[in-house]
C-alpha cells in the first residue's frame, strides 16, 4: 500500500473552478474622444447568470456588443466562446418569413424545421409555428426571439433589455420563462437591464456599469424566489451607485405614496 492510500488524513484537493467563457482584460473602447469602456475586466464562468446595471450612456450596449463580437475585432484580450446568440429589445424578425422560418434561420440540415418547432414548444409558442411575425404580441415576439436564440445551444446567451417594451404581467410571464430555459439549458447568461427588480430576481451576479467601468458587484447567494429578506439591504446599495439615494427623503415619500 503506498503511503497515500495509508494515511488516514488523504488531503483531497479543490476541484479548480471552472474555465471562464468569457473573459474580458483591459479592455477600452471610445467613440472618437468618448471613452466608452475604461481598462474593462470581466469574466462570466460556464452557466452562470449575470445581470448588468447601468444608468444610460454608461455603455452596457457597447459592452454587450464587444461580447457578442458585433463590433469591429480590435487588438483587444478578449476570450469569447464559439457559439453565441444574442436577445435584442426588439425581436427582429423578419417579416416576411413565418415564426419557425425566422427560427429555423441559418440552421443546417434537414432538422432544422423540428429543432425549431421543438424550441418554440419549449417557449410555449406552437400554436404559432406558421404565423406572420406581425401578428404576434410583443410577449410572443420576444418569445419566437428567444426560441431563435436557443435553437443554437448557445455557450453564452446576450440579453438586451429583451423585456424593457413589455407590459408588468408578460414582463413577469418573461422572466419565469428565461429562469426556467436558464435552468434547463445553462448557457452563460449575461442580462443587460435597467431594472434592480428584474436583477435581483434573476442573477446569479449583479454588475453596475459606470462610465464604462464596473463599479459594484454583488453575488446573490440566496436561492431565486427566497431572497425576500436579503434583497432590501442590496437594493439599496445597488440603487445607490445608480445615483438614486433610497435613505433620503424624496425617495421615502415617492415610497409611502406607492404604499
Ligand atoms: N456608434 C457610436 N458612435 C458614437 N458614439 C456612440 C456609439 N455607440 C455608443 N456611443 C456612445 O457611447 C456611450 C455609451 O452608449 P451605450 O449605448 O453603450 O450606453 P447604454 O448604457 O447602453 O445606454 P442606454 O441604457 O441608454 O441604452 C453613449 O454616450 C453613446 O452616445
Amino acid at each position: 500500500m503506498t503511503e497515500a492510500l495509508r494515511s488516514p488524513l488523504q488531503i483531497v484537493p479543490d476541484p479548480l473552478p471552472p474555465e471562464p467563457v468569457v473573459r474580458l482584460r483591459d479592455v477600452s473602447r471610445a467613440f472618437g474622444a468618448t471613452v466608452v469602456l475604461d481598462s474593462l475586466n470581466l469574466s462570466i464562468a460556464p452557466g452562470e447568470f449575470v445581470a448588468l446595471l447601468g444608468r444610460s450612456g454608461s455603455g452596457k450596449t457597447t459592452l454587450l456588443r464587444t461580447l457578442a463580437a458585433l463590433d469591429p475585432p480590435q487588438a483587444q484580450d478578449i476570450r469569447l466562446p464559439g457559439s453565441r446568440a444574442t436577445v435584442f429589445q426588439d425581436a427582429r424578425l423578419l417579416p416576411w418569413k413565418r415564426v419557425w422560418q425566422n427560427v429555423a434561420l441559418g440552421l443546417r440540415g434537414r432538422d432544422a424545421r423540428p429543432r425549431a418547432l421543438a424550441a418554440l414548444e419549449e417557449v410555449g409558442l406552437a400554436h404559432r409555428v406558421d404565423a406572420w411575425p406581425l401578428t404576434l404580441s410583443g410577449g410572443e415576439a420576444q418569445r419566437a426571439a428567444i426560441a431563435r436564440a436557443l435553437v443554437r445551444e448557445p455557450e453564452l446567451l446576450l440579453l438586451d433589455e429583451p423585456f424593457a417594451a413589455l407590459d408588468a404581467l408578460t414582463r413577469m410571464k418573461m422572466h419565469a420563462l428565461v429562469l426556467a430555459l436558464w435552468q434547463r439549458h445553462r448557457p452563460a447568461l449575461l442580462l443587460v437591464t435597467h431594472d434592480v427588480e428584474e436583477a435581483m430576481a434573476l442573477a446569479d451576479r449583479v454588475l453596475v456599469l459606470d462610465r464604462g467601468r464596473i463599479v459594484a458587484e454583488e453575488r446573490l447567494l440566496a436561492p431565486r424566489g427566497s431572497r425576500g429578506a436579503i434583497v432590501r439591504d442590496l437594493r439599496a446599495t445597488l440603487l445607490r451607485h445608480l445615483g438614486i439615494d433610497v435613505g433620503g427623503a424624496a425617495y421615502a415619500d415617492l415610497l409611502e405614496r406607492h404604499a
